[in-house]
């Protein structure tokens, strides 16, 4: 399988646009509610700030009309009006002339305005015309206050007193708006919070469902291409590899076995004997090697055709594992010859069994067509406690010889390699000749 970098690339590209929209929307919201809280925060501060100016500056307007009673009072009983008087009464003038300028033009401070709505300026400049009013209540007072004459004193008092009760009512009035347009701005602030809580709610929601759900499916979709793209690619390895096996399995074979009758070649042979040598070795376990050839073969082939003779072959191998036990093992040694190697056998035992095998096989009958083959074998036996040899060669050598000395005692007979003085003799063990 190709990595493909396009499909990668279109992939990075359409999660990473998808994420900054998603991030995007996400800063627009939490900046809209971070200025919302702000100016709710900045309102809620004016707005009780100028409701409690406005309520100070009707309390201001109380204290002095009780300070004109005193002033006007202690003129009449002819002592001067204590400093303490004159000076708290001079201050709470001061004090409602700033409120009445703050609160007529909206300026709180330097840096601190509020738009005054239309309500309140037609309380102060409109046809209650309050600002006025209370300057010239202020003015009143002042004059009381500077005045030495008991006929003037008596002239601001009255006015003062007379317009005292009008102006606490209107100055309540003004309190009364200014507590009402401070709630009605609360309600929208609170309204607008709500407002930009549920727009955030539905915006991540939509998020949800338009980005970051499609933005999931797209990595998931990704992930399961890759895992099935790895799990074929997995497939065809192991189905490859699976190949690779039989065909090495196969290859091995056709190195090891011989095509036509299946059985071990000479190659495995070999390479069989050099362990067996190693166990009879180390553990005094015991083998005899068999070398077996067909009588007169070239008389089968010649009489009978090539096809025939390969039929021979194969019967014949057939015979030989029926007469040899599973851990017994046969070759094609090439052409007509074959080699039994019998394991954990003793001399005894191998010589019977090879003899019987000679027996069976010219008891056999082996029909090819209408034809039956008579078919008779020459044997040499070697045993390995007959020997002290370590070369497979010297093996194959003294087996070969005692199968010369069968195929010359006259075929059909097997004949056993035995030591005796440091020379190989071979003793006679089947005599049974058939020409
Ligand atoms: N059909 C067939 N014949 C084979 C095969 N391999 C070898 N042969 C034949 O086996 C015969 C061996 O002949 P010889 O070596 O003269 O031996 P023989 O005729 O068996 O005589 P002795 O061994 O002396 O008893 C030859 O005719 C070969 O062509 C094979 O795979 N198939």
């Amino acid at each position: 399988m190709k990595s493909n970098p396009q499909s990668h690339q279109s992939l990075y590209r359409s999660i990473r646009h998808r994420y900054l929209l998603g991030v995007l929307i996400i800063a627009v919201l939490s900046t809209a509610a971070y200025y919302t809280l702000l100016s709710s925060l900045s309102d809620s501060e004016s707005t009780a700030y100028i409701v409690n100016l406005s309520g100070r500056q009707r309390m201001l307007s109380q204290h002095i009309a009780l300070d004109a009673h005193r002033i006007y009072d202690a003129m009449l009983a002819g002592s001067p009006a204590s400093d303490e008087l004159t000076s708290q009464m001079r201050r709470n003038i001061h004090d409602m002339e700033a409120a009445n300028h703050k609160l007529s033009s909206g300026l709180l401070s330097e840096n601190w305005t509020v738009d005054l709505s239309t309500p309140c300026r037609e309380i102060y400049f409109g046809r209650m015309n309050l600002y006025a009013r209370v300057d010239t209540y202020l003015n009143l007072a002042a004059m009381l206050l500077s005045s030495s004459r008991h006929k003037d004193a008596q002239l601001y008092f009255e006015q003062i007193n007379n317009s005292s009760e009008q102006l606490l009512t209107d100055l309540n009035t003004a309190v009364n708006q200014y507590q009402l347009e401070g709630e009605q701005r609360l309600n929208r602030l609170e309204n607008l919070e709500l407002l930009v809580w549920i727009t955030t709610l539905i915006a991540l929601l939509l998020e949800i469902v338009f980005i970051f759900r499609p933005m999931l499916s797209i990595v998931y979709a990704s992930l399961k291409a890759q895992t099935e793209a790895l799990e074929s690619l997995e497939e065809i390895v192991e189905s490859r590899t699976l190949k690779l096996e039989i065909s090495n399995k196969k290859l091995k074979d056709i190195a090891t076995h011989d095509p036509l009758t299946k059985l071990r070649n000479r190659l495995t042979l070999e390479s069989d004997i050099e362990s067996l040598i190693g166990l009879s070795k180390t553990h005094q376990i015991h083998f005899a090697l068999c070398m077996i050839d067909i009588d007169h073969f070239k008389h089968v082939n010649d009489s009978y055709g090539h096809q025939a003779g390969d039929y021979i072959l194969q019967e014949l191998a057939l015979l030989l594992k029926q007469e040899t036990r599973e851990y017994d093992h046969i070759y094609r040694a090439g052409g007509e010859e074959f080699v039994l190697v019998l394991n954990r056998i003793d001399f005894k035992e191998a010589t019977d069994k090879l003899e019987r095998i000679r027996l069976a096989i010219q008891q056999n009958t082996f029909i090819y067509g209408d034809n039956i083959i008579p078919l008779t074998i020459s044997a040499g036996i070697y045993h390995s406690n007959q020997f002290v040899l370590s070369k497979v060669h010297d093996i194959f050598r003294i087996a070969d010889t005692a199968l010369y000395a069968a195929k010359h005692a006259g075929r059909n007979c097997i004949r056993i390699a035995q030591r005796e003085n440091d020379d190989i003799s071979l003793a006679k063990e089947s005599s049974t000749v058939d020409n």
